[in-house]
């Protein structure tokens, strides 16, 4: 008898990330983990941990020590192994001139969960390191398609699910980055007027680190219908980390940046919201709240949060964006 795919029922496969018993995850407390760290130096001061932290992100030097010289000092252990395998490697194969390539590091999770704190506050620390490695930092959005493409295609409610990404451009940049590639160019998007910027692109030169930032980072792609297995995004990363967060948490983040954002940007002449700044707090609320339950909240139940168990680290937010578990993959 063959088993076919199709007869394995979900409900057999171990969710590895809320049954310990079946768990590839050691979890720790936010205390426990602060252990870790030992003797790595803060290098970041209040001002910088201020400036680098995104809108209604109350992060600040406290949750840098707690959290993140831990996970500097691990992924410094990471970078120094992947590198001392490439000269093993090439001592193995007598090449001496292969140029290396980067270490990339991945950054998933839903949008306002604060992925981009994460990803900034990390790049300015590891690029503190004694070595000063070159550490650049990349998002998704940039390859989304243009806005006059989704509202062709009637997908402007689809932003951020996986067919709103040109996933080939991804593909490629990616591969170009891996394979040592100077001077690779990334697009870029504007959160100013919700479109990717056309001609405006990052130059990205053969950093020792890339940080990839972005909700979709961790999900495989759909197969095409000649049945030709592509590659996912997270083949070429050599660390994925997941920002986690209650629903309930990431909802109440998402409206509540959507107020403070009529406050500041959405009053900007050029900002797709404008209108939003200029409706009452009852409309805008409504607004906020459609927008997170019929696009946000639905890509994070479909896409994104099944590509947890992927991640070799989770941080997992309470209330306040502090993180109060890790779970680290035990290898
Ligand atoms: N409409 C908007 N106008 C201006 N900035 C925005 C807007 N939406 C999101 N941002 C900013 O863009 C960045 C990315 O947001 P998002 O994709 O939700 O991811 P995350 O909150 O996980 O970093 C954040 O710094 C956020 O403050
Ligand atoms: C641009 C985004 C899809 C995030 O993309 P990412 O940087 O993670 O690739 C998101 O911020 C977004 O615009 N979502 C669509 C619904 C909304 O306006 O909130």
């Amino acid at each position: 008898m063959t088993i076919a795919a199709k007869d394995i029922a979900p409900a057999d496969i171990p969710d590895h990330f809320d049954n310990k018993d079946y768990s590839p995850y050691r979890f720790f407390s936010a205390e426990e983990w602060s252990h870790f760290r030992a003797d790595t130096p803060l290098t970041l001061t209040a001002d910088e941990v201020h400036r680098l932290r995104s809108l209604n992100d109350p992060i600040d030097l406290s949750e840098v020590r707690r959290i993140y010289l831990s996970l500097s000092r691990l992924l410094s252990t990471h970078v120094e192994s992947s590198q001392m395998l490439f000269a093993q490697r090439q001592r193995f194969l007598s090449m001496s001139n292969d140029a290396k390539t980067p270490f990339v590091i991945g950054i998933a999770g839903s949008v306002a969960v604060g992925k981009s704190t994460t990803a900034r506050i990390l790049a300015e620390l590891l690029s503190r390191w004694p070595s000063s490695p070159k550490v650049d930092l990349v998002t998704t959005d940039g390859f989304l398609y243009p806005n006059a493409t989704l509202l062709r295609e009637n997908m402007m409610d689809r932003k951020g699910f996986p067919e709103s990404y040109d996933i080939g451009a991804l593909l490629r940049f990616l591969s170009a980055i891996k394979a040592g590639q100077p001077n690779v160019k990334a697009p870029s998007y504007s959160h100013l007027t919700y479109d990717v910027l056309p001609d405006q692109f990052q130059t990205v030169d053969r950093p020792d680190i890339l940080i990839f930032e972005g909700i979709n980072v961790l999900q495989s792609r759909n197969l095409p219908a000649d049945g030709k297995i592509v590659p996912m995004v997270s083949d070429f990363f050599d660390f994925s980390i997941y920002i986690d967060a209650e629903e309930s948490l990431i909802h109440t983040w998402y409206v509540n940046r959507f107020m403070r954002l009529r406050q500041t940007a959405f009053r900007n002449p050029d900002s797709f919201f404008k209108r939003y700044a200029e409706v009452s707090e009852e409309e805008a609320l409504t607004i906020a709240e459609g927008l997170w339950q019929n696009i946000n909240l639905k890509n994070l139940r479909q896409n994104i949060l099944p590509t947890r168990p992927r991640a070799d680290l989770i941080l997992q937010k309470g209330p306040n964006h502090l993180t109060e578990t890790v779970a680290l993959r035990k290898l």
